[in-house]
């Protein structure tokens, strides 16, 4: 079955709107789960429907631990979201991935331990599979337009997701880069891409590299100031590589081949008569497909 695509987009550090949308409209999208991290702009690139939301919000208000990750996931499936591409800062572990350089990641490790990290639970319970997080259709995309805007990038990397929101001590990203073989670090993609993956949408994610963590001996510690200097080249880069999505992946799209959109076909255990109607009502948007 075809469905008309909207791309949708959050951005992180450094990046707080996108260019060019037509028809541009900040919106208001309230959600069961709260609000969620700012209005989201709305448009059309290329044809194509687009919906923006910058996960700190506007000004950068809200800290990783306090991005309200639910309210973001269930608002752009509540617009009709289809396909959704994170953009994030990030740190490396490889010295081949430099500042300024993009990761097309597609593994996480999950260290963060103080947010909601499900839409189900008692009166609804699932589980949904990511052993493969990021979906191949949506990577591919991402790395062709990062290719066509001229941006080094790296297919393929696990992302630690650390809590936050101090950066890791000197043993942690050893521990991370030496022992658990990640190749990027940031505070966010958890549990976004979990909560992508219950609301059966699409996701991937570009991490921009803005330093080299704390483990590189030619490297000092990491701070705020120099991270900032090299988020501007890449949020620049990250809006060029977004201008380009559209024209990748049309104004329809198939169901997804790699099964991000039936994630849940299987996966709630709860009986149906066990289930709590207040909860339901609160999985409309995310889990309606299933549940009505
Ligand atoms: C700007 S330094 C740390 C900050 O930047 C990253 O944010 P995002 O993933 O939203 O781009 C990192 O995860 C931290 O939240
Ligand atoms: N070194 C780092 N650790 C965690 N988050 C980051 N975001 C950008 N650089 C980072």
């Amino acid at each position: 079955m075809t469905k008309e695509t909207m791309i949708a987009i959050i951005g992180g550090s450094g990046i707080y709107d996108i260019d060019g949308l037509e028809g541009a409209e900040w919106v208001t999208v309230e959600t069961p789960w709260g609000a969620p991290s700012d209005q989201i702009l709305t448009g059309t690139l290329d044809g194509v429907k687009m919906a923006f939301l910058p996960r700190h919000g506007r000004g950068h208000v809200h800290s990783p631990t306090e991005v309200p990750y639910r309210a973001n996931i269930d608002a752009l499936k509540r617009l009709g979201a289809t396909d959704v591409f994170s953009i994030s800062a990030c740190g490396s572990f490889r010295d081949e991935m430099a500042p300024g350089h993009f990761v097309v990641v597609d593994q996480f490790i999950d260290r963060t331990f103080a947010r909601d990290k499900s839409f189900f639970g008692t009166g609804c319970v699932a589980h949904v599979s990511v052993a493969h997080p990021t979906c191949p259709r949506l990577s591919d995309a991402a790395e062709t337009a990062a290719k066509e805007a001229g941006i080094t990038v790296h297919r393929g990397g696990t992302y630690l997701c650390m809590e936050g929101p101090q950066f890791s001590t000197l043993a942690e990203s050893k521990m991370y880069r030496e022992s658990w073989g990640c190749d990027v670090i940031g505070m966010t993609n958890m549990p976004e891409a979990k909560l992508a993956r219950e609301a059966e949408l699409c996701y991937a994610s570009i991490a921009m590299v803005t330093d080299y963590d704390s483990w590189h001996p030619d490297h000092g510690e990491v701070d705020v100031t120099s991270i900032i200097a090299t988020l501007q080249g890449n949020s620049a880069n990250g809006r060029t590589l977004v201008s380009k999505l559209p024209a990748l992946l049309g104004t329809t799209r198939a169901d997804c081949e790699h099964g991000c959109d039936k994630a849940l076909e299987f996966a709630i255990m709860t009986a149906p008569e066990k289930r709590d109607p207040a909860l339901l009502a609160k999985l409309d948007a995310v889990a309606g497909r299933v549940l009505t």
